[in-house]
């Protein structure tokens, strides 16, 4: 599979890079609406929905086109405190005209039986994907992530064995190192089949595991694995604070 090189953008303030994100995302939108009809996104939790913020001041989103998805979600109540869909819901939904139709939120009703929860995850996306693509893997056309200072993105953690899962689009992990232990996530095949994928990573907690990502991808942290097939593209939107001890080659942000 080839993959280009991730293309990282560094910027000195969190509101350079709210508003290069927001410029980036609609960019990302308005391609797909005018190729499809539709933009397809699937959205981290974490502190990557507050990063989302400056979208709300923005014209010409069209949020009744946008199909928003989960790249991983804690198994608890949508309402509860863990929950992702609660963070983007605080952080963002309230704060702009998104259709609550077009969230596409776990099954509540399927809390006790995490196999249940991720299958019927997966049939949500191949209601909206393959029927539409049939395609044998989603392509998303964007994927917001974010990354833990153990290198782990969407719910994929250092050493387990969902790693190298190559067939499902959802997965469960009832082990998750980092509370709450029941989730639920994309797999990498599905990641890494998307047209963009852009982790957010800001603030000196995460200038070593950035570092170790983006310098010594061969020690394959969850994060380094994120390698979009081409023609898909991998960009990281990181803070200078962050990215204060990567090497890697830095390119100025761009539409
Ligand atoms: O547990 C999770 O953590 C990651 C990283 O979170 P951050 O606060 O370090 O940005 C997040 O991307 C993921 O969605 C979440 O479930």
């Amino acid at each position: 599979m080839v993959a280009a090189a991730p293309i990282v953008c560094s910027f000195p303030t969190a509101s350079e890079l709210t508003e290069a994100l927001a410029d980036f995302v609609i960019k990302a939108q308005k391609e797909a609406i005018e190729k499809k009809g539709r933009f397809t996104i699937a959205l981290s939790g974490g502190s990557l929905p507050k990063q989302l913020s400056a979208l709300a001041k923005r014209t010409g989103v069209k949020w009744d086109k946008w199909q928003v998805f989960y790249a991983d979600e804690r198994a608890v109540p949508l309402d509860h405190p863990d929950s992702n869909h609660q963070l983007c819901t605080a952080e963002f939904y309230s704060k702009v005209p998104l259709p609550p139709a077009n969230i596409h939120t776990l099954d509540p009703a399927l809390l006790d039986d995490l196999e249940e929860l991720a299958d019927a995850y997966e049939k949500q996306l191949i209601h909206e994907f393959a029927q539409k693509d049939a395609a044998r893997f989603p392509v998303f056309d964007l994927i917001l992530l974010g990354m833990g200072p153990d290198g782990h993105t969407a719910s994929l953690f250092p050493g387990h064995a969902l790693l190298s899962e190559e067939d499902r689009w959802v997965a469960y992990v009832d082990d998750s190192p980092k509370p709450p232990p029941r989730r639920i996530t994309l797999t990498f095949p599905v990641i890494n089949h998307a047209a963009r994928v852009a982790f957010v990573a800001a603030g000196e907690s995460k200038q070593d595991v950035l570092k170790t990502v983006l310098d010594k991808p061969e020690e394959g942290l969850p994060a380094s694995r994120v390698r979009p097939a081409s023609p898909g593209q991998l960009y990281w939107f990181v803070d200078d604070a962050a990215a204060a001890k990567v090497e890697y080659p830095k390119t100025p942000f761009k539409l």
